[in-house]
C-alpha cells in the first residue's frame, strides 16, 4: 500500500471555497491511483483553507506526471465554483511535488494539473504530457476567442463566448469572427443616474479567471459613488452651458484634491509648466528633437528672437539640438460630433518648444493646423495673453485626445489585451513564458470590457464628453495602430529615436529606463534558464505560435510595424518579453495614474472645444475663452472618469509581487527575489530624488505601479 499526502490550498477570495465534492486521481509513470474523494471530518475546501488529505494506492506510482481534480455535485446543492490555489503532493518517500493551479474551477468538470516545474514543449516527450498540452490549449482557445471591435483595431476578447459557455451550449467549433459593429446593441441603454449608455449584457458574463474579484469590483464602485453622488446632488452632471468663471472649476471636487492637482491649478498658465508636461505629464511620448523645421511650420527667427534672447538664434538652437516638436498630425482628419446638441471642434496643431540655457523646456510657437497660411497664424509667447493662452489650450485639448485614445487606451490597454489573449490561447500553464507573463495580464480583459461597455459604446462616455466621439476614437486608434512601431514600443529605442536622451529633468525617461533595465535583467535570467540556445527558441512551436498570434491579431500582420512575427534567439525573446512587461505595468502607470492630477483642472485637459480654432489674433476675451471650453456637465462627467481611473481599486499587486507561485523551481524564484530587491532600490532612489523637486514625479515608483493594466 502506498499513501500519498495531499495538501490543498483554497484561495482567500470571497466565496473561493466550495461545497462541491472534490475527487483526486494521481497519474504516475508506473500507473495511476483510483479516483478518491478528498473528504475529512468538518468543512472541506473553505475559503483560505489549507487542508490535508490522503490518496491510497496499491503500489507506488513512480514520477507523478499529472494530478486530476474531479469536481462533482454535492447532494442537492447547486454547483459551487472553487478557487484552487495549489496542491502539494508528498510521496511515500517524503519527496514533495507542487502543483500550482491559481484558477477558478466552475461547474462540474475535471481539471488536470502538472507539476510546477516549467516545461517547454521541446522538453516534453511523453505522449500523455504532449496530449495534455494540446487539450489544455484547445480548451483555452474555445473559451477565449478573438473578436473584431472595429476595422483597424487590435483584436479583443469575445465576451459573448462566455455567455455561451455559461448556458452550456455546444460550441460552434467553426465560429466566424464577428465584428462588434454587427452586434445587436439592444443591451446598450441608459441606467437611472448614469450620464451615458451602458452595454449591460457585455458586463454580465465574464469568465471567472479573468473577472474582477469581488473586492476589486466593490472598490471600483465605492471609489465612484462619493464623487458621482457629490456632483449629482449639486447638479454638475446635468448642468449645460459655459462655466461662468474659471475659478468655479476649482470647486468641482470637494475632497479629491491632490498635491499635484493643486500644483497644476496654480501653475497651468505658466509656459514652463506647459513645457514640463511634455516630459513628466500623462503623455510623455510626444516630443521629437528637430535639426530643421518642417516646411509645414514656417517659424522665422524674428518671430522667436524675443524669447531666445540676444545670444543665439533659431538656427543655432536647432543645430544644438535644443528645439523640439509635438506634432498632432493624427488629428487632421479626425471626425467631430455634437455634445448637448452643439457642434464641437478639433484641430491638429504643431507645437515648437525650446530647451533654454537653464534647462527649462518652453513653448516657442504654436500653429493650430497642419497647413500654414493666413488662416492659421503662428501664435507666440509675445502675443496678447489670452490669445497665447487659447493657443496653448487648443494644444492641451489635442494632448487630451491623443493621450487618452492612443498613448493610453490603444498602446497600453488594447495591446496588453492582445498579449493577454495570445498568452491564454497559445501557452499552457506549465510553459515558462506563461508563468512569467500571467501576473502581467491580471484583470486586463475585464477592465477593457468595462471600458467598452461604458466609454467606447454608442452614446457611452466618450460620445458624451469628447469632441471626436466614438467614431473619432475609432479613427484615431485605427490610424494610431497603423503608425505604431516596435521602436515606439521599446522605451530605450523610443527615447533614442525621438532624440530626447539628454533632456534634463525628464523623470519619466530616467525612472522608466531604470525599470526597463530591472525587468530586462529579470527576464534575461528566466529566459537563459529555460532557453539555452537559439535552437531552443526556434523549435518552441508554442512560443512561435504565441508571437505569431500577437503579430496577426494585435498588429494585423503588418510588417511595417516592425513587431516580430517569430523569434530566433534568446536575446530577441528577452527584449520582446521585457517590452511587454514594461508596457503592461510601468508604461500604463505612467500614462494612467496622473489623469486626475493633471486633468482635475479642466482647462489643462479639455475633452472638447466648442468654438473653431482662432484664425486671427487679438480677438480672444475671457468670455470667448470660457465659451470655447467644455460645458459644465461635460467637464464633470469627464472628471468623474479621471478620478475613477486614476487610482487602482483594491486587490492590488505592485510590480514584481507574485503571490501566485507559478514558478516552483529555485532558480526562477531567486530571480524574482533579485528583481524585487532591484525595484526596492529604484524606489529608494526615486523617493530620494523627489525630495528635491517642487513637483515630485512618483508615477514610476515601483510600489505604485500595478503589475498589469487593471484600471
Ligand atoms: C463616469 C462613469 C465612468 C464609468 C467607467 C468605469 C470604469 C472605467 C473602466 C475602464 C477605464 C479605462 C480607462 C480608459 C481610458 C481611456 C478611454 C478613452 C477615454 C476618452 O477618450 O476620453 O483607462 O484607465
Ligand atoms: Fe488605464
Amino acid at each position: 500500500m502506498a499513501v500519498y499526502r495531499l495538501c490543498v490550498t483554497t484561495g482567500s477570495y470571497l466565496k473561493a471555497g466550495t461545497l462541491d465534492n472534490i475527487y483526486a486521481t494521481l497519474v504516475g509513470t508506473c500507473g495511476e491511483s483510483p479516483k478518491q474523494k478528498l473528504d475529512r471530518v468538518g468543512r472541506d475546501f473553505a475559503s483560505g483553507s489549507v487542508q490535508k488529505y490522503k490518496v491510497r494506492c496499491e503500489a507506488e506510482l513512480g514520477e507523478i506526471l499529472l494530478l486530476r481534480l474531479h469536481k462533482e455535485r454535492f447532494a442537492f446543492f447547486c454547483k459551487d465554483p472553487w478557487y484552487c490555489s495549489r496542491i502539494c503532493v508528498t510521496a511515500p518517500d517524503g519527496s514533495a511535488v507542487h502543483f500550482p493551479c491559481y484558477q477558478w474551477i466552475d461547474g462540474y468538470c475535471t481539471v488536470e494539473l502538472r507539476p510546477g516545474t516549467a516545461r517547454t514543449i521541446c522538453q516534453d516527450s511523453l505522449p500523455l504530457l504532449l496530449d495534455h498540452r494540446k487539450r489544455e490549449l484547445r480548451a483555452r482557445q474555445e473559451c477565449y476567442r478573438w473578436k473584431i471591435f472595429a476595422p483597424g483595431f487590435p483584436r479583443m476578447v469575445d465576451v459573448s463566448s462566455f455567455q455561451e459557455m455559461e448556458s452550456d451550449k455546444k460550441f460552434a467549433l467553426t465560429k466566424t469572427v464577428p465584428c462588434a459593429e454587427q452586434d445587436d446593441n439592444s443591451g446598450n441603454r441608459y441606467l437611472p443616474g448614469f450620464p451615458m449608455k451602458i452595454d449591460i449584457p457585455s458586463l454580465l458574463h465574464m469568465e471567472p479567471n479573468i473577472r474582477y474579484s469581488a473586492t476589486k469590483t466593490a472598490s471600483l464602485i465605492f471609489n465612484a459613488l462619493p464623487a458621482s453622488f457629490g456632483m449629482k446632488i449639486r447638479g454638475l452632471l446635468d448642468r449645460k452651458g459655459s462655466w461662468k468663471r474659471l475659478d468655479d472649476i476649482r470647486n468641482i471636487f470637494w475632497c479629491h484634491k491632490t498635491f499635484t492637482s493643486e500644483y497644476v491649478t496654480e501653475h497651468w498658465c505658466e509656459d514652463s509648466f506647459f513645457g514640463y508636461q511634455y516630459l513628466n505629464g500623462v503623455n510623455p511620448v510626444m516630443l521629437h528633437c528637430l535639426s530643421s523645421l518642417p516646411s509645414k511650420l514656417p517659424v522665422t527667427n524674428d518671430m522667436v528672437a524675443p524669447l531666445l534672447g540676444p545670444g543665439t538664434c533659431l538656427q543655432t538652437e536647432l543645430e544644438r539640438g535644443h528645439i523640439f516638436l509635438a506634432d498632432y498630425w493624427i488629428l487632421a482628419e479626425a471626425p467631430v460630433h455634437c455634445i448637448n446638441s452643439l457642434q464641437q471642434y478639433v484641430t491638429a496643431p504643431l507645437c515648437l518648444l525650446w530647451l533654454n540655457p537653464q534647462g527649462v523646456l518652453l513653448p516657442l510657437a504654436i500653429q493650430l493646423s497642419q497647413t500654414p497660411g493666413p488662416e492659421s497664424p503662428i501664435f507666440l509667447p509675445t502675443d496678447c495673453e489670452l490669445d497665447w493662452l487659447l493657443a496653448k489650450t487648443w494644444v492641451r485639448n489635442s494632448e487630451f485626445l491623443v493621450h487618452e485614445n492612443n498613448t493610453h487606451f490603444l498602446c497600453t490597454h488594447l495591446l496588453c489585451e492582445a498579449f493577454s489573449m495570445a498568452t491564454l490561447r497559445q501557452l499552457p500553464l506549465c510553459h515558462p513564458v506563461y508563468k512569467l507573463l500571467l501576473p502581467h495580464t491580471r484583470y486586463t480583459l475585464q477592465v477593457n470590457t468595462i471600458a467598452r461597455a461604458t466609454l467606447l459604446n454608442p452614446d457611452g462616455l466618450v460620445d458624451k464628453v469628447t469632441s471626436i466621439g466614438r467614431q473619432g476614437l475609432i479613427y484615431l486608434m485605427s490610424t494610431g495602430l497603423a503608425h505604431f512601431t516596435y521602436t515606439d514600443f521599446c522605451l530605450p529605442d523610443s527615447i533614442r529615436a525621438r532624440g530626447v536622451l539628454t533632456i534634463p529633468n525628464y523623470h519619466y525617461r530616467d525612472d522608466g529606463l531604470k525599470i526597463w533595465a530591472a525587468i530586462e535583467r529579470f527576464v534575461s535570467e528566466i529566459v537563459s534558464y529555460y532557453y539555452p540556445s537559439d535552437a531552443s527558441v526556434q523549435q518552441d512551436c508554442e512560443l512561435q505560435a504565441w508571437v505569431g498570434e500577437i503579430f496577426a491579431q494585435a498588429f494585423l500582420g503588418r510588417e511595417s510595424s516592425g513587431f516580430p512575427s517569430r523569434l530566433c534567439t534568446p536575446g530577441e525573446l528577452v527584449k520582446y518579453l521585457t517590452a511587454i512587461i514594461f508596457n503592461c505595468s510601468a508604461q500604463h502607470a505612467a500614462v494612467n495614474s496622473g489623469q486626475h492630477d493633471f486633468g482635475a483642472w479642466m482647462p489643462n485637459a479639455p475633452s472638447s472645444m466648442r468654438q473653431p480654432p482662432p484664425q486671427t489674433k487679438g480677438d480672444t476675451t475671457m468670455k470667448s475663452y470660457l465659451d470655447t471650453l467644455p460645458e459644465v456637465n461635460t467637464t464633470c462627467r469627464n472628471l468623474l472618469l479621471f478620478w475613477l481611473v486614476s487610482q487602482e481599486p483594491k486587490d492590488q499587486r505592485p510590480l514584481g509581487t507574485y503571490p501566485d507561485e507559478h514558478f516552483t523551481e529555485e532558480a526562477p524564484r531567486q530571480s524574482i527575489a533579485a528583481f524585487q530587491n532591484c525595484l526596492a532600490q529604484i524606489s529608494k532612489d526615486i523617493r530620494e530624488r523627489n525630495q528635491s523637486l517642487a513637483l515630485p514625479y512618483a508615477y514610476l515608483d515601483p510600489p505604485l505601479i500595478e503589475n498589469s493594466v487593471s484600471i
